[in-house]
């Protein structure tokens, strides 16, 4: 989850003006989507700690009022709120500027990603749904795997509602370049933060492809 996560440097440098949220106090008003899971809960904590979110909703079909109490007590400035079950689903959604999506099922010992299709697909298309309707502008982020297919299908209900932007709907892959970064690290005996491998394809075991022969390093002592 850490990969959604600005780097400080990063943060710095993105201006008020760059925040979509329009009308309204400054900053980014944020839903995640599956927040009380073990993706959602420390997402939702760093989003709390991020000083560009102003608001925060916490939706899941289980244990908000006990996540969003935790949450929300942190002593940083965002407002949370939290909302329960599909009934509310449509007031977390209203206005929001960026919806990450981490609810579904997740693997059990011996399954692939693909094994989770039949029902995450379903989770994802009602969420979109809601998002298409509620928020149609805003950024979606859809970590549920398999994210190789849970993305097409997302852009699909956005197509047929007709708010599909290519360029606000991105699949969270961004794990396997840390993963590829601290492995490789740790061969070579680099700081990982000094590595940077650039990976390529998708998020599924044969489809994940770090380009080794593409590796750089920001220590002097690099040489591959
Ligand atoms: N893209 C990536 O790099 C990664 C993706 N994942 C995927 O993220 C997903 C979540 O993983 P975990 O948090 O570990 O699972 P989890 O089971 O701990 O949490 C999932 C949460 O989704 C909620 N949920 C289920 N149906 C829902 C619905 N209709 N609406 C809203 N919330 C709903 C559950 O109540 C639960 O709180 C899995 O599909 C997993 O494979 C996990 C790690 C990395
Ligand atoms: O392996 C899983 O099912 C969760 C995931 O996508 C990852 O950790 O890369």
């Amino acid at each position: 989850f850490t990969f959604i996560i600005l780097k400080m440097e990063e943060v710095a440098i993105l201006k008020g003006s760059n925040c979509r949220a329009k009308g309204a106090a400054p900053g980014f008003k944020v839903a995640v989507l599956g927040a009380s899971g073990g993706i959602g809960q420390p997402l939702s904590l760093l989003m709390k700690m991020n000083p560009l979110v102003s608001v925060l909703h916490l939706y899941d079909v289980v244990n908000t009022p006990g996540v969003t109490a935790d949450i929300s007590h942190m002593n940083t400035g965002a407002v949370v709120r939290g909302f329960l079950g599909q009934p509310q689903l449509e007031s977390a959604l209203t206005g929001m500027d960026l919806v990450i999506i981490p609810a579904g099922i997740p693997r059990k010992p011996g399954m692939t990603r693909d094994d989770l299709f039949n029902i995450n697909a379903g989770i994802v298309r009602t969420l979109c749904e809601g998002i298409a309707k509620c928020c149609p502008n805003a950024i979606v982020n859809v970590i549920s795997n398999p994210v190789n297919s849970t993305v097409p299908i997302a852009a699909e209900v956005f197509k047929k509602a007709g708010t599909y932007d290519p360029k606000r709907l991105l699949g969270v892959t961004t794990l396997d370049v840390v993963r590829a970064n601290t492995f490789v690290g740790e061969v070579l005996g680099l700081d990982p933060r000094d590595v940077n491998v650039p990976v390529v394809g998708g998020h599924a075991g044969v489809t994940i492809l770090p380009l080794l022969s593409q590796v750089i390093s920001t220590c002097s002592c690099f040489k591959f």
